[in-house]
């Protein structure tokens, strides 16, 4: 049955899902790493694919930007086509000294000037955290390929141009290791609807020094960033069927 925003068929959907912001990303992905891959949607140019990573069954799909695009995304995904795993693949920014353009890093949780989680949670302060087993097998995953990962406190923006000049040197102080803008929301919507969720992100620019990515290193760091993200998965399975 579809959704407003996604035509695919119950079933469509692997119960695993790579979220980028970036439709292209989620076609660039599916492309690189996937085999036997059929595209399940593309209602507003959301493109959503599922294909087979090592004969695991995995999908793949844009969520936009901003946490309303990534919430209604993932809800619908976990609500009416029975995803279990949300990984979002994202760029993020830095503004820690030692993070720098290139790192890998994944939000244990997400600090946030967004709103969503108070109106979900009584008005209350909801600490939005991503799922402990996802992240760790994430990072073990890192570990075996060599990667290093910074693993924290990322802050989700509401305002991609914020005018307030003292957030940064907050953020600093505060040790976050990366400023984007869906994790929190991502997280919130998860924890709502009983899925699992992480966000893995790579660094595309020092808001800081003002280092960015060229678009060469980008796309090699992007594809470190989802191999780890898909032997994460594949860890995860492992675990779960060895009880763990
Ligand atoms: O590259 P993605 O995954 O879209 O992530 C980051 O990039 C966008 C802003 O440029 C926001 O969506 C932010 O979270
Ligand atoms: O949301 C984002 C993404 C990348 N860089 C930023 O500064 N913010």
């Amino acid at each position: 049955m579809a959704t407003p925003h996604i035509e695919a068929k119950r079933g469509d959907f692997a119960d695993t899902v790579l979220m980028p912001g970036d439709p292209l990303r989620a076609q660039h992905i599916a492309e690189t790493f996937l085999s036997d891959v059929r595209q399940v949607n593309s209602v507003r140019n959301m493109s959503g694919y599922t294909g087979t990573y090592q004969g695991r069954e995995i999908s793949v799909m844009g969520h936009g930007m901003g946490i309303p695009s990534v919430s209604i995304y993932a809800k619908e995904l976990i609500t009416d086509y029975d995803v279990k795993r949300l990984i979002r693949v994202g760029s993020c920014g830095a503004v820690r000294d030692d993070v720098a353009v290139r790192d890998v890093v994944i939000g244990m949780g997400a600090s946030t000037d967004s709103g969503v989680n108070r109106t979900r949670f009584l008005g209350h302060d909801f600490a939005a955290i991503a799922d402990f087993d996802l992240t760790r097998h994430a990072v073990d995953a890192a570990a075996a390929q060599g990667v290093p990962v910074k693993v924290g406190n990322l802050f989700s923006a509401d305002l991609f141009y914020n005018p307030d000049t003292a957030l940064i040197e907050t953020l600093r102080r505060y040790g976050i290791v990366g400023v984007e803008m869906e994790a929190a929301g991502l997280f919130g919507v998860a924890a709502e609807f009983g899925a699992r969720a992480m966000t893995i992100c790579t660094v595309s620019d020092h808001i800081v020094n003002g280092d960015s990515l060229s678009s060469e290193a980008r796309a090699t760091t992007f594809d470190e960033m989802v191999t780890i993200a898909l032997d994460g998965v594949l860890r995860d399975d492992a675990a779960g069927e060895a009880g763990a």
